[in-house]
């Protein structure tokens, strides 16, 4: 268990607060400006940040995170390594909330288990999703996960609800919902799945549960808000980075919509 994520919760449960999860491609469009972006998130109120590593094959994305990814890869490119270092500069420059790795596995095959993890917890990451490793392979990182102080924090989604006991069982930090079928990108409704894998995965474990995919309005994040923990957007954010930072080219008018984005968001929640 990372204590950071921990306490996160306890003190959201307190204040009867679901955590706001944003995911960010970083590298997309520079890893310069995903660290400020990571700042202005965290003003903004988010409670703890997906920090996406780039991927060449990114199976479970949709178009917008495809876009990001492929962004992230041109040029010279962006590797762990590369997220890595954004996370320890913002920790170095007040990035205080929890910091979630989420990576395809082979990223982190190429430059090794221990030496991926070791990293991760020298540049202050809490823990790590890794959307393409199943179940039945999860003990191939569930060592370095204890022996670096990292949150494994396993996908469940609605096609694996009779696997839940299983999934949940190697779960540490908080378990991820994935509310819809398919790959990420903006929904027209919540899955009607949803509910009942919440249920499912709340008879299996105490651990909080963080439900995303599909979720880009105020309507949606207040009814995924009601069912579970925390809520995680990424392509509704992910878009607008792509509209101020990459098309329009303007790095101010993007931290502006960043922040107007989260603000409309929480305040469905008033
Ligand atoms: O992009 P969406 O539809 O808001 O979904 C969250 C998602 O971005 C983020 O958590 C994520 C990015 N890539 C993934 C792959 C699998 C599961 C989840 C993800």
């Amino acid at each position: 268990m990372n204590a950071a994520i921990q306490h996160m919760f306890d003190t959201l449960a307190r204040e009867r607060k679901p955590a706001f999860v944003p995911f960010i491609t970083v590298g997309d469009p520079d890893p310069e400006t995903s660290l400020d972006i990571c700042l202005t998130l965290q003003s903004a109120g988010a409670s703890l940040i997906e920090l996406g590593v780039p991927f060449s094959d990114p199976l479970a994305d949709g178009p917008v995170i495809q876009r990001s990814s492929t962004r992230a890869l041109s040029g010279r490119g962006t590797t762990v390594a590369d997220v890595l270092h954004v996370a320890k500069q913002a920790r170095q420059q007040g990035l205080t909330v929890p910091l979630v790795l989420f990576t395809y596995f082979n990223p982190l095959l190429q430059i090794g288990l221990d030496q991926a993890f070791a990293l991760m917890a020298e540049s202050g990451m809490n823990g790590v999703i890794i959307p393409d490793l199943p179940y039945e392979e999860s003990h191939r990182v569930l060592p370095f996960c204890r022996q670096y102080a990292q949150d494994y924090i396993p996908l469940v989604s609605i096609t694996s609800r009779d696997r839940v006991a299983s999934i949940v069982s190697v779960a540490s930090g908080f378990v991820y919902c994935v509310s819809s079928i398919g790959v990420t990108g903006v929904r027209g409704e919540l899955h009607d799945g949803l509910e009942p894998l919440i249920r499912t995965v709340r008879n299996c474990t105490d651990l909080p549960i963080v439900t995303g995919f599909g979720i880009g309005t105020g309507s949606h994040y207040r009814k995924a808000a009601d069912l579970c923990d925390g809520v995680a957007i990424g392509s509704a954010l992910v878009g607008l980075i792509e509209e101020h930072f990459v098309r329009r080219q303007a790095a101010q008018s993007g931290h502006e919509a960043i922040r107007q984005f989260v603000s409309e968001l929480q305040g469905t929640l008033r």
